[in-house]
């Protein structure tokens, strides 16, 4: 496929200080409820009486003004955040929530009082801790003089607690050591829960009853899975919900703080050539696709009570398919939005079991190297039937969408690691170019993709003509690749999650509501495989997945947009 080297006009598009700087600044992230200051700073936006947007203080400077939070407690004095990573020793503290706390430092994003604690049942050193989290740590917005310097004074802000996770002495203790730190001012407490789900509620009772703020606010981040079908989501609910409101939980799912994600709104909501197109008049097919090119190599023991429809489908796919079809919300206010999310998702047919393939990756040889197969895995079970690999056609029975198959396919171990979208567009009624198109109209009718990761991209496939004197057309990409329009780092999705918590933005966090109608989809056919015990399509590690995935598109006539190019 020949790409055009079309591309949208830099410079043209946005206000503010990216547009001022596209290929220059150093890039911080803002909400919708934030934009930059002169100084390239993020600042909250608030609402004027007249509904307006305007300008307030940045977080730092709303704890030297002493101008009311959003949560309307009073900063007279000055405020403070402290944020306790539970479960500090793991895997995600490690590799995505410290480096993400940094990373908000570096770009002076953190507000002025901070502090970070850890908290585990490993027994560590303020030191110890600071070490572990320094392996980490990496100045990857461009290696600036002050990098070890930034470093140093991030860390000098770390701390440790050890304790156990159903233990209020731990969290007491840990309290007291907040209290110490926060040195008079209004502490804000966020909980990350950096921990298996089966401690969810023991940290949570625990923590709330000794380690609340007592007179500023306390959220607390709660890591998926929550839950593993809808009983066990809404038990999981109730119990939390017995400890905290609504207000205090925000539940991540880390694909809504990807850059791509967040861009899809954007996109069909401020370009008017989208919008208009956005229904099942002219989209023949939505496809969501999701492929890791390694196993569950250690994450076995999660991964095999879970599989792969809960682990990504459930979650992450669901989310974006619910921003992608959800109506106009009101605004750009988190219940507006959450409020238009949860319809679509109300509107979406249960999934069937005819509507669903799963597979599992078996062991694979190539080039002198051996891929060890799912159940070869030391943390997995022997003859597991956990599917690495689904593929499912969804339904919204809504006026917007009726009709319109949305494609979902997700595994691992497979031959790419890749996560899009791809809307195919119908094809052009009575085309008169019809003879000069080929046998297979559908190949030539409009693609649009929006590549999440890696090489984040969006790209329309057109037909144009092929330059000469004869008529042959072609089929040509339109592409926003990133990484030559914006000569600047993409922030990790859990920068953005986090700083989003601490601002009290929920617009990327998943409503208990949103929750119950996801579960209520997916539910049923989980319980069916599982009851029916229905053995999984073995795929080599490596591959493409397995065939089943082509008969289920077909049945829709549907061709998966991934298999016929590689951009
Ligand atoms: N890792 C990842 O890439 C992702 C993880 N998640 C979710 O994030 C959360 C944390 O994941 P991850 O860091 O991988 O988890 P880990 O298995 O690394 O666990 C985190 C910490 O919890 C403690 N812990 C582990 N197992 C138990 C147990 N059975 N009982 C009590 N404490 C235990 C350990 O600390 P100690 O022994 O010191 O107390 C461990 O360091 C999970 O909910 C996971 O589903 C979500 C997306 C991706
Ligand atoms: O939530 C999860 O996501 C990761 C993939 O995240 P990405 O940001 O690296 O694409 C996946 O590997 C993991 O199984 C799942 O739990």
């Amino acid at each position: 496929m020949a790409a055009t080297g079309l591309r949208f006009r830099p410079g043209a598009i946005y206000s503010g200080a990216h547009a001022a700087h596209p290929r220059t600044k150093p890039y911080h992230h803002c909400s919708p409820q934030r934009m930059h200051d002169a100084r390239g700073r993020c600042r909250l936006v608030a609402k004027s009486a007249n509904g307006r947007p305007q300008i307030s203080a940045s977080f730092r400077d709303v704890a030297i003004d002493g101008a009311p939070s959003e949560d309307g407690v009073p900063e007279q004095g000055g405020a403070t955040v402290s944020i306790t990573v539970v479960g500090a020793s793991g895997d995600l503290a490690k590799k995505k929530i410290f480096p993400a706390l940094f990373a908000l430092f570096y770009e002076d994003c953190l507000p002025e009082h901070f502090t970070v604690f850890g908290y585990a049942r490993s027994k560590m050193s303020d030191e110890e801790l600071r070490n572990m989290i320094s392996l980490t740590l990496t100045c990857r917005i461009d290696q600036r003089e002050n990098c070890s310097d930034k470093m140093e004074k991030f860390l000098k802000r770390c701390f440790y607690q050890s304790g156990q996770y159903n233990s209020e002495e731990g969290f007491s203790e840990l309290d007291r050591k907040l209290k110490e730190k926060e040195a008079g001012k209004i502490p804000n407490r966020l909980f990350y829960l950096s921990i298996p789900p089966n401690i969810f509620v023991d940290v949570v009772r625990s923590a709330s009853r000794t380690a609340s703020s007592s007179d500023g606010w306390t959220r607390f981040i709660v890591e998926k899975p929550f839950g593993r079908d809808s009983e066990s989501s809404g038990e999981l609910t109730r119990s939390l919900k017995k400890y905290l409101s609504e207000e205090q939980i925000f539940r991540i799912d880390h694909y809504l703080g990807k850059e791509l994600v967040e861009n899809l709104s954007v996109l069909r909501f401020s370009n008017l050539v989208f919008e208009p197109l956005w229904s099942r008049n002219y989209i023949r097919n939505v496809q969501l696709i999701f492929s890791e090119d390694f196993g569950t190599e250690g994450r076995g023991g999660y991964f095999d009570n879970y599989g792969i429809i809960r682990d990504i489908m459930q979650n992450h796919l669901l989310q974006i398919l619910a921003l992608f079809a959800m109506e106009t919300p009101v605004s750009l206010d988190a219940e507006d939005i959450r409020n238009e999310k949860v319809k679509v998702l109300r509107s979406m047919r249960q999934l069937k079991l005819e509507d669903v393939v799963v597979g599992q990756y078996k062991g694979h040889s190539k080039g002198g190297k051996t891929y060890l197969a799912y159940v070869d895995d030391p943390t997995v079970p022997s003859g597991s039937i956990t599917p690495t690999f689904a593929a499912a056609a969804l339904f919204i029975d809504n006026a917007r969408w009726d009709g319109v198959p949305f494609l979902m396919k997700a595994g691992k171990a497979l031959h790419t690691r890749r996560a899009e979208i791809r809307v195919q567009f119908r094809r052009v009624p009575g085309n008169l170019y019809r003879r000069n198109i080929g046998t297979d109209l559908d190949m030539a009718t409009n693609e649009l993709v929006l590549r999440v990761q890696p090489d984040e991209a969006i790209y329309l496939k057109i037909n144009n003509k092929v330059p000469g004197l004869g008529m042959r057309l072609d089929s040509s990409d339109l592409n926003l690749l990133y990484s030559e329009r914006y000569h600047r780092e993409i922030p990790d999705a859990y920068e953005r999650l986090l700083l989003d918590a601490i601002e009290g933005e929920r617009r990327l966090f998943i409503r208990s509501d949103e929750l119950d109608a996801a579960w209520a989809i997916f539910t049923p056919v989980l319980r069916e495989l599982e009851d029916k015990k229905v053995a999984p399509e073995l795929y080599p590690y490596g591959s493409r997945g397995p065939v089943g995935a082509h008969y289920l598109a077909a049945n829709y006539n549907v061709r998966w947009g991934d298999i016929s190019s590689d951009t």
